[in-house]
């Protein structure tokens, strides 16, 4: 399996509180939510927005806890709006990063984005025009530039409803862009959602992927999403993503992959779901648990 420290395990505060469904786990405080990341046994996290701003205190709280910052989402609109604007509010976000002592900044373009829209998932996804693909192209290169200045690196997540979500998008900005300034990020729940085989993309795009999401996908949810013509958000409320080992995703094959093809780097656990419905703690132990058990680590 995974070589010796090859790879450290994370997790994300999604499950405890939603960014993107600020309602789900509003109850739900940020030391609540780190102290139960740490007792599941988890040495490090993304960062939600409850976290503090203040990259002192949000150190000091991790250090207490022996834990880290892996990383933290950023949202580019390269393909509708000014390049200068995606960058002025990156670098911010590079800086904060780089400060919390994080080497990867994840990055999607949400530029036609229906993640938040009230549209139905599985119909209205965004395509974009060969104009559009090469305006996110370069202009992820230039955000890679500027993650270099600091010894970060980008790392891109594809996203379900977004115009990089199927496994032909994702050759496609591979191709278009350099290795050297845009590395992506896997994540096994988009993926599988979106009707992929998530070894097809390990297996291709191995060495350019430097982070690594754990989602997994409760079919039966799915499937309502994709015949009621439900959107992205409502899924999430419903259930439609779980913890590795609580859904139908085979992950003895990706933690296989992962470990042959000598994957280095963090894998986070990232199962947003609604807290009331599944307990965060009960969940991150749940998680532990099998990646102990299937991967090893
Ligand atoms: O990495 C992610 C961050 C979330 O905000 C997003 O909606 C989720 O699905 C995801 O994969
Ligand atoms: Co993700």
């Amino acid at each position: 399996m995974f070589k010796d420290n090859a790879v450290k395990l994370g997790i994300c505060p999604i499950g405890w509180t939603n960014d993107d469904i600020p309602e789900l786990g509003k109850e739900n405080t940020f030391e609540q939510c780190v102290s139960e990341m740490a007792l599941a046994g988890f040495q490090g996290t993304e960062v939600g927005n409850k976290y503090p701003k203040d990259t002192k205190d949000l150190k000091k709280a991790l250090e207490l806890r022996q834990m880290e910052v892996a990383s933290a989402w950023f949202s580019s609109f390269l393909t509708t709006r000014p390049y200068e604007e995606t960058e002025m509010a990156f670098i911010d976000h590079r800086d904060f990063l780089h400060e919390m002592g994080a080497k990867v900044i994840v990055v999607s373009e949400q530029g036609h984005s229906i993640q938040k829209e009230d549209v139905p998932l599985f119909e209205d996804k965004p395509h974009f025009s060969e104009q559009e693909w090469d305006l996110l192209a370069k202009g992820l290169e230039r955000l890679g530039d500027r993650a270099q200045d600091k010894g970060m690196e980008i790392v891109f997540h594809h996203h379900m409803g977004t115009g990089v979500q199927t496994k032909e998008e994702i050759d496609k900005l591979m191709q278009m862009t350099d290795e050297n300034k845009v590395s992506l990020l896997f994540d096994t729940g988009h993926l599988y959602l979106s009707g992929e085989d998530p070894l097809d993309v390990l297996k291709l795009h191995l060495p350019r992927i430097k982070h690594v999401h754990l989602k997994d996908v409760r079919d039966p949810v799915a499937e309502q999403v994709r015949n009621e013509n439900l959107t992205f958000l409502d899924g999430v409320r419903r259930g439609m993503f779980t913890v590795p080992g609580n859904g139908d995703i085979d992950f003895s094959s990706v933690f296989e992959t992962l470990a042959h093809l000598d994957y280095r780097g963090w894998m986070l656990v990232e199962a947003e779901q609604d807290p009331a419905k599944a307990n965060p703690l009960e969940y991150a132990i749940i998680a532990r648990n099998y990646i102990r058990e299937k991967a090893g680590v």
